[in-house]
């Protein structure tokens, strides 16, 4: 059976609980995901190529052709783009930008990033921004932006006030809100006598960082909690507290990492009550595992659970949705695909259920219908949306993609 006719199925399936197959993906098609830069070539960026990964964050895995210049980064990610349906924004940390020059972070300007720009204009990409706080001599200490020394904290202040002019200038070109967002590793390895001054030099901190006005519609700033990183399993100074009371008290977005929690808790069940709180999320999708192992993104429980999350709550508009994960063990552009378009896959599933209809028999007090009907659904056709949706957007149906993949790792990849 063609993808049409099965779709013309499914499409009468959902329609007798309620639900418009073409609305819904049309809604999908708004949908505009970060895609993270780092994914491409193991978080080493371009700027300071020889430094060590450091902050408390590991790659693991040595398969064959990272992308190790920028011409190489962005070949890969259009390559990607043409598996993944829709238009999306690239997030770039600042070790990528890209300059002959001899610059060191504290020092780095819109020109450093310009080429991007024009990259992202021609292929129609929106633009993300992080400073990046770690992989450098100035981070040696395990403090950063909270350091006790004068210095250094100066250093971060200074690289993250520049990273803002950044997102800035990217949003400006773009005509796209960039959201910057500000994740440090700081913290201890052992056990602190001082829990609070770390934490009240990283408030005044990022207080001068944001001291200069600046427009939302351009550049958002995120500040990214953590609740441990290697090397600092005692003390995280941006813990949940700290940075869900910063951006609450300074109207900032708060970025919620699915690998930034006790194992136990999930995003998923955070997201509406951090909605409460402040106008505009950003989402570090990611698939912990044990820890914040930061693997591909799956298509399980917990993926699910935040797409739903997302559209039962209407909270799409107010979230950015970004990945972060990385994985050096398979196929890097494989990896972008594959999270990519599990992430896509579950906000339609998510898409595709009579929220409404499901909300007023929660209201009426009937769970036995809720739990009947939430469980049948499950089970609805979303796969064959899905493959329309790939069709109707020009990319691979099934997986057709991994043959592109393949060839391209043939040709490309396996030359490096
Ligand atoms: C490279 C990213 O900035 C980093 O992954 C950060 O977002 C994080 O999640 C650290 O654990
Ligand atoms: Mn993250």
């Amino acid at each position: 059976m063609s993808t049409q006719a099965a779709y013309q199925i499914a499409k009468e399936q959902y329609a007798k609980i309620g639900v418009d197959t073409d609305a819904v993906l049309e809604r999908l098609k708004q949908i505009k995901v970060s895609i993270h830069c780092w994914q491409g070539d193991d978080i080493a960026g371009f700027l300071f190529q020889d430094n060590a990964l450091t902050g408390g964050i590991q790659v693991t895995g040595n398969y064959p052709g990272r992308a190790c210049t920028v011409a190489q980064l962005r070949q890969d990610f259009e390559k990607a783009l043409s598996c993944i349906p829709g238009t999306h924004k690239f997030n770039l940390h600042a070790i990528y930008a890209d300059t002959n020059e001899k610059v060191d972070l504290n020092e780095l300007e819109p020109r450093h990033f310009a080429s991007w720009v024009d990259w992202a204009k021609e292929k129609g990409l929106g633009l993300d921004f992080n400073p990046t706080c770690f992989s450098h001599p100035m981070a040696d200490s395990g403090f950063t932006i909270s350091s006790a020394d004068d210095a250094v904290r100066q250093f971060w202040i200074e690289h993250c006030k520049r990273s803002r002019k950044i997102g800035d200038y990217f949003g400006r070109e773009l005509g796209q809100k960039c959201v910057t967002n500000y994740w440090f590793p700081d913290g201890y390895k052992d056990i602190p006598v001082d829990r609070e001054a770390p934490r009240h030099r990283m408030m005044t901190a990022l207080d001068e960082v944001f001291s200069e006005p600046m427009d939302p519609a351009y550049n958002l700033d995120a500040i990214e909690s953590k609740v441990f990183g290697i090397g600092a399993e005692s003390y995280t100074v941006g813990s949940n507290e700290f940075c869900l009371g910063y951006a609450v008290s300074r109207d900032k977005a708060y970025c919620l990492d699915a690998g930034h929690f006790h194992p136990t808790e999930v995003i998923s069940d955070k997201i509406p009550s951090v909605l409460l709180y402040t106008k505009e999320l950003l989402l570090h999708v990611s698939r912990p595992v044990r820890w914040d192992s930061d693997h591909v993104v799956a298509f399980d429980d917990e993926l699910n659970a935040i797409a739903q999350s997302l559209v039962r709550g209407g909270f799409l508009d107010r979230t950015h949705i970004g990945l972060d994960f990385f994985d050096a063990s398979i196929n890097r552009v494989a990896a972008w695909v594959i999270g990519t378009r599990n992430l896509l896959k579950a906000l339609l599933r998510a898409m595709l259920e009579p929220t409404q209809k499901l909300k007023e028999i929660e209201l009426s007090g009937d769970y036995t219908s809720r739990l009947a009907l939430t469980e049948e659904y499950k089970t609805y056709p979303f796969g064959i949306v899905w493959d329309h949706y790939c069709e109707q957007m020009g990319v691979p149906v099934g997986a057709d993609w991994l043959d592109e993949i393949r060839r391209y790792e043939e040709t490309i990849l396996s030359q490096r």
